[in-house]
């Protein structure tokens, strides 16, 4: 059992804070006067005010050095949804969220926010203004959501007022913004390899893109609203950008942005669809032999192709939120910080 001494309400830790959102999450918390831990598998930078622990979320005594004094976890780690890894994902986003709460437990944390995700909800059909009274996925449509969807309920059902220990979930939508690993890489590699040609569906479909900064915004005022009488404890709350945008406007206009053409031709949704299951199919029958990753996932065609946006009403009434950064200024922002995936770079 590790030693305690009380926690000062301003010392955070951020599980993942070397991740995309956790490492802007970090700037943000020092900028507020936080002194922040960060706990990561790896150490991707170095700033002032901050202690580095690297190591494995599974690793419960690792994780104590880390939360020792701490009265704040944010746990935003987890691996690429893009991976295969169907036991990783058990392993880290499972077992390891067991074992950060237990962590928390034994170094006396009183609030855990984790970040989870608006697609514990979503099945692959279409979501229009979806409030967080949304049942969970019955049918998860890949690995990542299907222990995300557990993840959330381990964290919400952990949180006890009678032992002092606080549990929010915050479901943020399709995060873009400056060092992003994934949206805007993947975009442009497709569009390098000459992929970025057809729009699946009719390309009216609505979804939220929410911008790092304000996905930030909405888990710090999920930590500091987070209080025994608050309605925040055990709860979840969609962060999203409140501006949803046709799926395929938002694509041509990074595209166009960084100097690549945007896609024109049309392609049935229901085709696409099928032939990246049928590609789903075989990279997993050929996987002992060969292994084919696919581009155009199920999940990814699902997401190209259907409306998904959702309500945060909910966060707006209960923290305050309103998002900082409207969607054009955060797509201009975005842009501007990827000079070396333009076109000729
Ligand atoms: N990006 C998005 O659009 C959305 C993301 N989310 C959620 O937000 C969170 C942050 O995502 P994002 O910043 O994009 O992801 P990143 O991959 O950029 O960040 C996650 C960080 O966690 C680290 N990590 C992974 N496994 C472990 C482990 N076992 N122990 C310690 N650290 C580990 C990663 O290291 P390494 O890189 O080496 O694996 C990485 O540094 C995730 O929980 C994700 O599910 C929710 C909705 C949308
Ligand atoms: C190849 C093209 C059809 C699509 C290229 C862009 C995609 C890589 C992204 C568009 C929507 C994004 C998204 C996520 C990852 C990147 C996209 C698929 C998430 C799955 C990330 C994790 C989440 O929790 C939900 C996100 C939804 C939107």
């Amino acid at each position: 059992m590790a030693t305690r001494t009380r926690p000062s309400s301003k010392r955070c830790a951020v599980i993942g804070g070397s991740g995309f959102l956790g490492r802007h999450l970090v700037e943000r918390l020092v900028d507020r006067g936080y002194t922040v831990n960060v706990f990561d598998i790896r150490q991707a930078y170095e700033l002032p005010g901050v202690m580095f622990h690297q190591g494995d979320l599974c690793d419960r005594q690792a994780l104590l050095l880390a939360l020792k004094e701490v009265s704040v976890v944010f746990h935003c780690a987890s691996p690429a949804p893009a991976s295969d890894d169907r036991a990783l994902f058990q392993r880290v986003n499972i077992d390891g969220t067991r074992t950060v709460i237990q962590a928390c437990h034994e170094a006396g944390v009183q609030k855990l926010i984790l970040t989870s995700s608006a697609s514990v909800v979503f099945e692959g059909t279409d979501i229009k203004n979806g409030r967080e009274d949304l049942p969970y996925a019955k049918k998860p449509i890949d690995y990542y959501t299907e222990t995300k969807i557990v993840q959330e309920k381990l964290v919400l059902e952990a949180c006890s007022k009678e032992k002092g220990f606080l549990t929010v979930a915050i479901r943020p939508h399709g995060i873009f913004g400056p060092r992003d690993p994934q949206l805007v890489p993947i975009l442009v590699d497709t569009a390098r390899r000459g992929k970025m040609k057809f729009i699946i569906g009719d390309g009216s479909n609505l979804v939220d893109f929410t911008y790092v900064e304000n996905v930030v915004h909405g888990h710090i005022l999920a930590a500091e609203h987070l209080k025994a009488d608050s309605p925040l404890c055990g709860q979840a709350y969609h962060i999203t950008n409140d501006e949803p945008v046709r799926f395929w406007d938002f694509m041509s206009q990074i595209l166009e942005g960084l100097g690549y053409s945007a896609p024109r031709y049309h392609l049935p949704y229901t085709l696409v669809y099928g032939i990246a299951l049928l590609l789903w199919l075989m990279a997993l029958v050929l996987r002992p032999l060969i292994r084919i990753k696919p581009t155009f996932t199920p999940m990814r065609v699902a997401l190209a192709g259907t409306h998904h946006y959702y309500s945060c009403a909910r966060a707006k009434k209960d923290m305050g939120y309103q998002p900082l950064v409207p969607l054009q200024e955060a797509i201009v922002r975005t842009v501007e910080s990827y000079p070396h995936l333009r076109k000729g770079a």
